[in-house]
């Protein structure tokens, strides 16, 4: 009997919502688009517009296929690199127009912050630190961590040394098949330790199961939290949290057996290492700043995730090209022999002009971070996307989240040509992108540690060319994307290395 006066006046309180929304929110939105000129953005319909459960599935297929990357490229292609969809419920905007992301990251910074989805996400793992928060919080995690970054002390060549020749101790010099991205993370974590504690873990030495087990745990865990965020929202409902829980504990005890000998330090107050000719050591500078573990534990693990995979990524990547392309090869093998085998220093590295042109194009075809986003914290607009030739300026209303895919953007062919897909670092010799290129993103939250990672990936690379004159390629599979936090090549980087 209730039924139909029920459903009659739900009826009537959803029309007067949509009535108070249309003569007040309604019509000041249609103000602003018309002032800007915005026009519609076309939306991805499938079979499920509301949710996005299409969405979802075929997201979740590409992760099993390992086909993200590719299938993100070809739709922002076939829709013209803007475009509006549902996913697990979540409306998204995806774009790879280079104006848009200046907009965002730089030219309009204050209309948006990463969004309480990526705090919540992220969240998990590193708690409440520079790759989490916005605002005050944010500027004040950056102004904890920016001045390690321009001593001069961290990109300590020496320092690096040390770990190379641990590096090429553990490679067998015979030849024999070796996994070289697995190598890359064990030397980026001894020197990202060697950083942040002052103190490396030593993974690349023999016996070492200490650090092997927290890497172990933290790839874990890195694992799971990408087991979850691939079905978006709902994952939440039935992806249990233990394992991902499980791990993290034991990375966090890892950390935490640094962090409380350096609180302990700093209450001593033996601050710097005088015997390491004044050497700064990361924590101890944050200890000073802050007592607390677990504001010490956040702003070091996130340190340790940027630092970690991000560059052994770099590294792996440019060499299994390297294995790949004898020509490369060759030219780069040629540039390092101009050094007769003595180590680089700082202005031989910078002056290494095809080296760093190898870097940038393995940035550009394999950027380490592929996807990234923002959220509007206020109604505001982006340039392009609208209309049927999307070159008209799009509408963003609050709280909307807009993503870009990086791979997808540095391999536009109306932008690096038609061999956009291969590997030439020639290049460079004549391409200055600005936002086309974006590994390290830009503006304000630009990556910390660019120069640090470009630095070692070069010095590494010049080190290991020089002791192994001679490559080959082990694995006849081509790069075959594998998701975490960043992205990695699934089967490792198989290559074989001789002394000549
Ligand atoms: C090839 C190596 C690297 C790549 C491709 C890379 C890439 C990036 C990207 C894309 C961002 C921006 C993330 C965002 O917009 O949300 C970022 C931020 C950051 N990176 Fe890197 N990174 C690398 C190496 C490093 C290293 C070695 C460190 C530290 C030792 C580091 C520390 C950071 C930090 C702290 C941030 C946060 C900056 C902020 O939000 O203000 N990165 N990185």
């Amino acid at each position: 009997m209730l039924f139909w006066p029920l459903i009659t006046a739900t009826g009537v309180l959803l029309l007067c919502r949509r009535l108070y929304y249309e003569l007040t929110l309604g019509a000041e939105r249609r103000r602003f688009m018309k002032q800007y000129g915005c026009k519609p953005i076309t939306k991805i319909q499938g079979w499920d517009p509301i949710f996005g459960l299409d969405i979802v599935i075929s997201v979740v297929r590409s992760y099993a296929n390992n086909t993200v990357l590719q299938k993100t490229a070809r739709m922002l292609k076939e829709y013209r690199n803007t475009i509006r969809l549902s996913f697990s419920g979540l409306p998204i905007i995806m774009t790879i127009e280079p104006e848009n992301i200046k907009y965002m990251l730089a030219l309009s910074f204050n209309d948006w912050e990463l969004g309480k989805p990526r705090r919540e996400r992220l969240g998990k793992l590193a708690g409440k630190a520079i790759f989490t928060t916005d605002g005050k919080d944010w500027e004040h995690s950056r102004a904890l961590l920016r001045p390690n970054f321009i001593r001069k002390q961290y990109q300590d060549l020496i320092a690096l040394e040390v770990h190379v020749q641990h590096l090429v101790d553990l490679i067998p010099k015979n030849g024999e098949t070796v996994d070289l991205q697995e190598m890359f993370l064990r030397f980026t974590i001894d020197s990202a330790t060697e950083l942040l504690f002052g103190k490396s873990c030593e993974s690349l030495l023999p016996d070492s199961s200490t650090p092997v087990n927290f890497a172990n745990a933290f790839d874990s865990a890195l694992l799971e939290l990408r087991n979850q965020e691939k079905w978006g929202p709902l994952g939440r409902y039935f992806i249990s949290d233990k394992p991902f829980q499980r791990h993290m504990k034991n990375t966090d005890e890892f950390i935490y057996g640094y962090i409380h000998a350096a609180i302990a330090r700093q209450r001593q107050s033996k601050l710097f290492d005088k015997t390491a000719g004044e050497r700064y050591v990361f924590l101890d500078e944050l200890a000073k700043e802050s007592q607390n573990p677990k504001v010490l534990r956040d702003e070091i693990i996130s340190v340790l995730i940027a630092a970690r995979d991000t560059t052994a990524t770099l590294m792996s990547n440019l060499w299994f090209t390297l294995a790949r392309q004898p020509e490369v090869w060759a030219k780069l093998h040629a540039e390092i022999s101009l050094l007769c085998g003595e180590i680089p220093t700082h202005e031989q590295l910078k002056d290494m002009k095809y080296l760093r042109w190898c870097l940038s194009e393995t940035l550009r075809l394999w950027p380490p971070v592929n996807f990234n986003g923002r959220m509007a914290v206020r109604d505001t607009w982006l340039p392009l996307g609208g209309g049927a030739d999307r070159k008209s300026p799009i509408f963003v209303p609050k709280g909307q989240e807009v993503f870009w895919s990086t791979y997808a953007l540095q391999r536009r062919k109306d932008i690096y040509g038609p061999d956009a897909e291969e590997f030439r670092p020639e290049r460079w010799e004549s391409i200055r992108p600005h936002w086309e290129y974006i590994p390290f993103s830009g503006g304000p939250r630009i990556c910390i540690g660019q120069q640090f990672a470009l630095t070692e990936a070069a010095y590494v690379t010049v080190r290991l060319v020089q002791n192994f004159p001679i490559i080959e390629h082990r694995d006849p599979k081509p790069w075959t994307e594998h998701i975490t936090v960043v992205t990695s090549s699934k089967y490792g980087t198989q290559v074989g290395l001789r002394r000549g």
